[in-house]
């Protein structure tokens, strides 16, 4: 809000390093300010620092195309996104803050047999564990979305589809600032432009504190949630993770008048579709195929996504483009997160998110939150171990990650 007498006021503060904090919370994306939100709110652990290189919310959290739904596969997938999906219903009022949820139902959208016995396997799993998920024939399909085009002359013909009610889109923006606004409230310092860059072990090889581009921060908690840099920060710690780290590009056309209901989301032709509130289609691609760190991506990625929307809605066809942009997506071997503890103590992580953790902001910030707190797994987050790529313990939700992989 403006003020005459301050100006912009501050939504939070932009405070220097102490020496010491009770937890280090590594990036100060969704995922990391939830965290350190859940840590303050429902754990009393007010003392902390969320190291961010950049500015906060500017990766993937202020660069994602909003998706939120909960029809993964597996039970251990169904309860953290779930988890998530309650916490979505009141975090406006819980932030005081609006993000903007809206619950207009996403449609995955069915184009070959393999498609139609993955997704209905999706729908009878989800209905057995209460979450909602229907079967619609492709008249019914276009019935909930009316642009759809269901001619059988397509490339790929929609032969049906699988459509979640509750899921929908939430203002990223809004997210990272009413998480980061709460947390600075109740104590949590935010330091931005501020790089971690190693880590110091004790004697015992028990963390001790960080290394940072503003200094040493001695701590003896630290929750790393770097998203598509998880990599590259848990190397300084000694650690090589299960990971790759991919482009995912997006990019939204012009603003026009209200005109899509929903969220479609097609995996066989990598395209997903969306309208802001401000009136853009917000479009998604499928990853880049090399592995980068580059928040950019090869041009062919969305003219192939772009074909794929002005087929399944002709009439988008004349849209201009506004701008494009990418993001990096650190993808783990079973396209299922890696919440919890590390063989270093004190040091935990919160990644392997892929092209979906936005949906799970909230469950992943309160689960990781308890995590940090107790030294011990939630119950939601506990079947999520880095341990299982030895044990072979996968919970394989390639088909519900959908689109981007
Ligand atoms: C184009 C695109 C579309 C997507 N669409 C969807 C979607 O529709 N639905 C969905 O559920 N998910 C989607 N995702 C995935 C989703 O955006 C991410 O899984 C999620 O936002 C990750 O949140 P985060 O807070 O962990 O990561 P980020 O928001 O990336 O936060 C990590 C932060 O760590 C910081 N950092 C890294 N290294 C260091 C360091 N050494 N020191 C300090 N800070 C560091 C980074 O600067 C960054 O700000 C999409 C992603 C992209 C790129
Ligand atoms: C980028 S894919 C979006 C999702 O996982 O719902």
């Amino acid at each position: 809000a403006f003020n005459a007498h301050q100006g912009w006021e501050r939504q939070w503060r932009t405070p220097e390093p102490k020496a010491a904090y009770d937890a280090v919370i590594v990036g100060g994306g969704g995922h990391g300010l939830a965290t350190a939100y859940y840590l303050a709110k429902e754990h009393g652990i007010t003392n902390i620092a969320v190291i961010e290189k950049g500015w906060l919310g500017g990766g993937n959290t202020g660069r994602n195309t909003t998706i939120i739904r909960s029809n993964y596969l597996y039970e251990e997938s169904e309860a953290i996104y779930e988890h998530a999906m309650k916490l979505w219903a009141g975090l406006s009022q819980e932030l005081n803050y609006n993000v903007m949820y809206s619950q207009r139902g996403v449609l995955m959208l069915a184009h070959n047999s393999h498609d139609v016995q993955s997704f209905k396997r999706h729908v009878y799993a989800n209905r057995l564990a209460g979450i909602d998920n229907e079967w619609l024939t492709p008249d019914e399909a276009k019935e909930f979305c009316p642009p759809l085009n269901i001619s059988p002359d397509l490339r790929y013909p929609i032969v049906g589809a699988a459509l979640q009610r509750r899921g929908g889109v939430a203002r990223h923006d809004a997210v990272a600032w009413g998480f980061a606004r709460g947390a600075d409230a109740m104590g949590v310092d935010i330091l931005q432009n501020c790089e971690v860059t190693g880590f110091r072990r004790d004697a015992g090889g028990a963390i001790e504190g960080v290394e940072t581009s503003k200094g040493y921060i001695a701590t003896r908690r630290v929750g790393v949630v770097a998203a598509g840099h998880t990599s590259v920060v848990m190397a300084r710690a000694g650690l090589r993770m299960p990971l790759e780290s991919f482009p995912l590009q997006a990019l939204v056309s012009e603003p026009v008048k209200p005109v899509f209901p929903c969220v479609v989301m097609s995996n066989a032709v990598h395209a997903y579709i969306s309208q802001s509130d401000k009136g853009e289609l917000v479009i998604g691609a499928g990853t880049d195929q090399y592995i980068s760190y580059s928040q950019q991506g090869g041009l062919h990625v969305p003219i192939h996504t772009l074909d794929a929307i002005c087929e399944l809605f002709p009439q988008f066809s004349r849209m201009r483009m506004l701008r494009s942009w990418g993001g990096i997506v650190d993808v783990t071997p079973d396209r299922s997160p890696i919440i919890g503890k590390t063989p270093i103590p004190g040091l935990y992580v919160n990644c392997g998110w892929g092209t979906g953790g936005f949906k799970a902001t909230p469950g992943s910030g309160n689960v990781f939150a308890w995590t940090i707190a107790k030294g011990e797994p939630h119950p939601i987050n506990a079947p999520f171990t880095l341990d299982r790529f030895r044990t072979g313990r996968l919970i394989d939700e390639a088909a519900a990650a959908a689109v981007a992989h």
